[in-house]
């Protein structure tokens, strides 16, 4: 089955409301691609203006996190029913970052992913290893496990529609991309891993994408392999070179 690619860009904690209008209107007329779904996830307070700025083009809008309880006594937090009542699509989950910072562990993020599913929303589930864990040769063991808990009692149907982005820790915002070899070999683990946990019709429909310092000059490569269908981008996805990367094909 040709899966459709996803190339999405994690803007993290950059753009004020009035700088992300003006970075859609920038990317807009660069970011057309109809064979790639091209998505802007964009910190909570950009949402409304993103969705306005980007109407009548092809960009569709994630968030970078939700909470997973519907309503409520939540200090600071979003709930699923705000981002699709605002117009988003995609949510990020479980990002290293939000790992690393703000305590999130795999169990939180299946709580989270069976409320994005519940909602509609597509969730881009973030996994990946350590430099230390890499250097021990556990990387795999621990990306499965990261899978494995991270999709618990999702269903096989649910499962067929998700996105994993695979993020080597040391190559985030390091400039050092994995190899082309190295990221296809744990996306193509990836899907094992799902053909397992489900069937090899739902690891042929899953959408696997490689993240971590991808750039203009790295993506035609890394997007070629035949277990990544796309990129999860930070940096690049903020300047005119994430048109480049949107049509690494071209
Ligand atoms: O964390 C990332 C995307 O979620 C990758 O960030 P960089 O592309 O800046 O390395």
């Amino acid at each position: 089955m040709a899966r459709k690619k996803i190339i999405a860009g994690n803007w993290k904690m950059n753009m004020t409301p009035s700088e992300a209008v003006e970075l859609v209107n920038t990317l807009k007329p660069l970011v057309a691609n109809d064979e790639a779904d091209v998505v802007f996830c964009v910190p909570a307070i950009d949402i409304i203006p993103v969705v306005e700025a980007a109407k009548g083009s092809n960009i569709q809008v994630g968030a970078e996190n939700m909470y997973f309880e519907e309503k409520g006594a939540y200090t600071g937090e979003i709930s699923p029913n705000m981002l699709t009542d605002a117009g988003v699509k995609y949510v990020i989950l479980g990002h290293s970052e939000r790992r690393e910072y703000f305590a999130e562990t795999s169990e939180t993020v299946n709580k989270k992913m069976l409320k994005a599913f519940e909602h509609g929303l597509t969730p881009i589930m973030c996994c990946g290893e350590s430099l230390e864990q890499r250097e021990q040769g556990i990387t795999m063991d621990w990306i499965r496990q990261q899978v494995k808990v991270g999709f618990l009692n999702v269903t096989a149907e649910q499962a067929k529609t998700a996105v994993i982005a695979y993020e080597p820790i040391w190559a985030i915002g390091t400039g050092k991309t994995a190899t082309t070899e190295q990221a296809q070999e744990v996306c193509k683990g990836i899907r094992d891993c799902i053909a397992e946990i489900y069937d090899e019709a739902t690891a042929d429909a899953i959408r696997i994408q490689y993240g971590g310092s991808v750039n203009a000059a790295t993506a035609p490569e890394l997007f070629a392999q035949p277990d990544i269908d796309g990129g999860l981008v930070g940096g690049a996805a903020l300047k005119p070179d994430f048109g480049k990367i949107v049509n690494y094909n071209k």
